[in-house]
């Protein structure tokens, strides 16, 4: 996928530096570095979205190489991507947040392939935020008790999501899970599609109930059973 011609691994400070100083457009540039596993996920996305980009020109950056250009970005984690015009920087996505790159990429640089070269994309960013969506829902409505965790049900990866597995299964409701670490995507496009920014997220019918705090409060309350549908509490 990374054979489009309008994106380069750069090998010379100048190639950056002479491209950004030609161009009115804005470019993308991808700071990675060979040890960080999150980078894989990221750089597959910046070569997809060079296909769907072609008039606009992507560096991928390897930033310990590159100390200068990854100081003068400001640069403190890896992956990060750069949107830039000139010596101006318009968006910055750091780690592995795929859905907010594509959607930066999407507002900041015109329009897909296509589209027709019209003004910048008023419709290219729903698109993309269309398919996630699609995708959230379904799987918040995976099963009538779904709970959002770092890890597994039978192992959970961190307090938070030990303590809700805990209530559940000590108030006997049978949930489904989808484990978060797994996919940046998710992980990252559910708190803005559920505005809520933490882990765990327990949803009953496809409706957000709340994190642990909430979840240990309606349960105290009695207000949690009543809730759950027949066929989620186990006898
Ligand atoms: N008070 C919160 C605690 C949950 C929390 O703080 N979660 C953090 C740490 S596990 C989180 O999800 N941060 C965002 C992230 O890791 O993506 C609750 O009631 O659920
Ligand atoms: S992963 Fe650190 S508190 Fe949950």
């Amino acid at each position: 996928m990374s054979a489009s011609k309008n994106i380069v691994q750069i090998k010379e400070e100048k190639e950056l530096r002479s491209t950004l100083e030609e161009t009115s457009q804005a470019a993308v540039l991808y700071f990675w570095a060979s040890w960080a596993e999150q980078c894989k996920q990221v750089e597959s996305v910046v070569d997809d979205l060079a296909t769907k980009y072609s008039k606009t020109q992507f560096f991928k950056i390897e930033a310990e190489e590159f100390e200068e250009i990854s100081d003068a970005y400001e640069i403190n984690a890896v992956p990060t991507v750069i949107i830039a015009k000139k010596a101006k920087i318009l968006a910055r996505v750091e780690g592995a947040n795929v859905a907010e790159v594509v959607s930066q990429v999407a507002s900041n640089c015109g329009a897909a392939n296509g589209v027709g070269g019209k003004q910048p994309s008023a419709d290219t960013k729903p698109e993309f935020k269309q398919d996630l969506n699609t995708r959230l829902k379904g799987l918040i409505e995976r099963a009538p008790v779904m709970v959002f965790i770092k890890g597994t049900a039978a192992q959970p990866r961190c307090g938070f999501s030990r303590k809700i597995v805990g209530m559940l299964n000590e108030q006997n409701i049978k949930y489904g899970f989808f484990d978060i670490l797994t996919d940046e995507q998710v992980r990252q496009g559910l708190k803005e599609y559920s505005d809520w920014p933490t882990y765990p997220q327990l949803y009953i019918k496809g409706e957000l109930v709340g994190g642990v705090d909430i979840v240990s409060e309606m349960i105290a309350s009695g207000e949690l059973t009543e809730m759950i549908p027949e066929g989620s509490l186990a006898k």
